[in-house]
């Protein structure tokens, strides 16, 4: 097992370029799954959750291969199967995403039940909502969920009883070749969800109202391939975005989006972190002094929970006490008990954590339990007095491409050691 090394204390100094976005990607991915030609991703990232997605499809009968660095070639032509298998799913929830296009491509979808993870159950009713409403009967056994719907599927009025990214995905990948009209109220409005829909929309779909709290879906008969430039990963960016502000750097972000950051920027203001957003991107500094500030995690445009534990890793070592609420997991305060051994006095409350502000971390063994804790618990590495060793990185390599190249760009003393 690979683990990073990290010796602590160093600013971290310099220009990093933010890569495309996991979480935007990974359903496009999926989206190409409904095109009779092929599609051409630019801006995707290097990363695990890409390679395990990309498996899932081929399984399907599509073909993948990179064009050059990130460029990633999607052909569907020929779809051959209607099953994704569980150990494929097990290793990433997203592979569920390949239902909704599978179901209204084929008229038949057989997917693993998506197991939960560290950071809660993570249930799929709303997305088995969404396809019952869309015409398609259900059948759940043996670990496995099958929808069919052998006449096709209709339009429907569709409300989601929580703005679920991964449902609002699904549904709205499945009403593209709908027969009729989706209206689909209370769905997400994250910005990979519109970026999503653009594609899906280049593809030949009539969606509008993504990003609103009302998209409509006017169902076609066919979707070709497109050529799509995925969005920059905002949540890359605010990682290195606190980078900065925990080492009292000087670090500028470029192809960061703050406009999909307008909550994470404004916490790290308050925080008494220097911000200069330009159109290229944004340059965070460093100003010695860091205040405390709390945060409530909530579905966008409010603070991110993908950003939370990056963002207690900073007020660990902030002035004051900070008060870290998650609303959108139920069990996503994994990273506490890995910081509390680095010196962090946190106390947990309900969904609450208590963080009293230390003069300094301590580096030790911690253990990444999921992909943000895993972040944190780096950026911690970073700011800590000695040396931080951190294990179960596979965690870590699902969402950062090329982290220890980037830090080590940026002046960070981090080191990969092969397990
Ligand atoms: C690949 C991807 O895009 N992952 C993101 C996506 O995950 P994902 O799509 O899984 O997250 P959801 O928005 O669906 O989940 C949010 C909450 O809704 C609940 N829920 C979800 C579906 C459902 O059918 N029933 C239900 O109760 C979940 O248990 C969770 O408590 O959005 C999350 C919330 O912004 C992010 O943290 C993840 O990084
Ligand atoms: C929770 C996350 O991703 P996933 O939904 O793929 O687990 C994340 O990106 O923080």
């Amino acid at each position: 097992m690979d683990k990073l090394i990290i010796s602590g204390g160093k600013r971290l100094c310099g220009t990093v370029k933010v890569s495309g976005a996991k979480n935007a990607v990974l359903p496009i991915i999926a989206a190409a799954l409904l095109g009779t030609s092929p599609s051409r991703l630019m801006e995707t990232p290097r990363l695990d959750d890409v390679r395990t997605i990309s498996e899932v499809i081929e399984c399907l009968g599509a073909k993948v291969r990179w064009e050059d660095t990130d460029t990633l070639v999607v052909d569907s032509s020929d779809i051959t199967g209607c099953e994704a298998p569980y150990e494929l799913v097990r290793k990433m929830r997203a592979s569920f995403l390949v239902m909704g296009p599978l179901l209204a491509r084929t008229g038949f979808a057989k997917i693993s039940l998506p197991g939960g993870c560290a950071i809660g159950t993570r249930p799929i009713d709303l997305h088995l909502k969404g396809f019952e409403a869309l015409g398609a009967e259900i059948v759940l056994g043996h670990g496995y969920v099958e929808a069919k719907a052998p006449r096709g599927l209709h339009g429907a009025r569709i409300y989601l009883d929580f703005p679920s990214v991964g449902a609002t995905e699904n549904i709205l990948m499945a009403a593209a070749l709908a027969k009729g009209t989706t209206v689909l109220e209370n769905p997400a409005e994250e910005p990979e969800v519109v970026d999503l829909a653009n594609f899906l929309n280049a593809m030949g779909a009539k969606i509008r109202g993504a990003g609103t709290n009302v998209i409509k879906v006017e169902g076609v008969n066919e979707l070709r391939g497109a050529t799509h430039t995925v969005i920059p990963d905002r949540i890359e960016a605010g990682t290195y975005m606190v980078g900065a502000a925990i080492t009292n750097g000087d670090v500028y972000i470029e192809n960061a989006l703050t406009e999909h950051l307008k909550p994470v920027v404004a916490k790290l203001k308050e925080a008494g972190v220097r911000i200069e957003e330009d159109i290229n991107g944004v340059r965070v500094q460093g100003t010695g002094f860091l205040r405390t500030v709390d945060i409530k995690t909530l579905p966008y445009p409010g603070f991110p929970t993908d950003m939370q534990a990056q963002f207690m890793a900073l007020m660990t070592v902030a002035h004051g006490t900070s008060i870290i609420t998650e609303t959108v997991f139920e069990n996503r305060f994994m990273h506490v008990d890995e910081l509390k051994r680095m010196g962090a006095n946190i106390k947990i409350e309900g969904r609450s954590a208590v963080v009293e502000g230390v003069p300094r971390l301590q580096g030790c063994p911690v253990k990444a339990t999921d992909l943000r804790a895993g972040a944190a618990l780096v950026l911690a590495g970073l700011a800590a007095e000695g040396q931080t060793e951190i294990s179960c990185i596979h965690h870590i390599d699902r969402g950062y491409d090329n982290l220890v190249g980037k830090l080590k760009s940026l002046g960070a003393d981090i080191e990969r050691v092969i397990g």
